[in-house]
């Protein structure tokens, strides 16, 4: 079973649209947004998949969500079945964070291979697990997205070094770092040098969840990427629709 999350009470979050953000920002894709996460970003735009009733940990937006309503249980053949019948021939597993259920995961990709030969699978990460054996070769290309200290996380529990080390070694890996301060580029600087992450594959996000917002970080933010040789990836979907789930 995979646990989803919904776009209404008992339908699970899965579309076709255009992804938004990195490297494959435009190219038609289908998503897939599974429930649950171990990170606690403050200004997490899907805390619907996380913060639950009696869950404290701080966020922007007080409100907690009920998990009945947020979440769906769904087998992995019937999850592939929906993501084949839908026309992109590439598929993006996000959350949450996916990679905690990377054996369902491994399973539903496999089902997914059966019934739709040639799917592009992209997986949207925060960094801090590894992938699931039986999941790893499957995947085409990972989003990897380690939290920094603004986000609200201690470094122990978002920052794990061995990790880090190995997406930056991977070549399927794409660092995408959420940017909502100038000031939060020394923290970048630092871990691209620990880890020895290229620049072709570091990517500055402004953090942002409405059009106004990431227009004006974006001013500096683009500076910032043509000076370090970095590359800058906008929030596409955030301009078309929106803060708004199924999109
Ligand atoms: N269109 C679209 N592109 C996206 N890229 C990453 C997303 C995410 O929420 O992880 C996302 C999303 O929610 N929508
Ligand atoms: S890691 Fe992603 S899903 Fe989890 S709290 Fe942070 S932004 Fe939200
Ligand atoms: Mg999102």
């Amino acid at each position: 079973m995979l646990t989803l999350a919904t776009t209404t009470p008992g339908e699970p979050e899965l579309f076709a649209s255009l992804q938004g953000e990195g490297p494959s920002i435009g190219r038609p894709s289908t998503f897939v947004r599974l429930s649950r996460c171990n990170l606690a970003c403050q200004w997490c735009d899907t805390a619907y998949t996380w913060r639950f009733e009696g869950d404290n940990r701080p966020h922007r937006d007080t409100a907690a969500f009920e998990r009945k309503a947020n979440q769906l249980s769904l087998d992995e053949t019937d999850v592939a079945g929906r993501i084949a019948a839908l026309p992109p021939d590439r598929l993006v597993i996000t959350g949450g964070e996916p990679l905690l259920q990377g054996a369902a995961l491994a399973r539903m990709v496999a089902a997914l291979n059966e019934q739709r030969p040639g799917m592009h699978i992209e997986i949207e990460t925060n960094s801090t697990v590894a992938p699931h054996p039986a999941l790893d070769p499957l995947v085409h290309q990972y989003n990897v997205s380690p939290k920094l200290a603004h986000s609200g996380n201690t470094a122990d529990l978002a920052l794990i070094p061995e990790r880090l080390s190995a997406w930056a070694a991977d070549p399927r890996a794409y660092f995408k770092f959420v940017i909502a301060e100038p000031g939060d580029l020394d923290e970048v600087l630092s871990l691209q040098q620990a880890h020895a992450i290229p620049g072709d594959r570091l990517f500055l996000m402004p953090e942002g969840r409405s059009s106004d917002v990431l227009k004006a970080r974006s001013q500096w933010l683009a500076e910032i990427c043509s000076r370090n040789g970095f590359r800058f990836t906008d929030r596409l979907h955030i301009h078309l629709w929106g803060d708004t789930r199924g999109t």
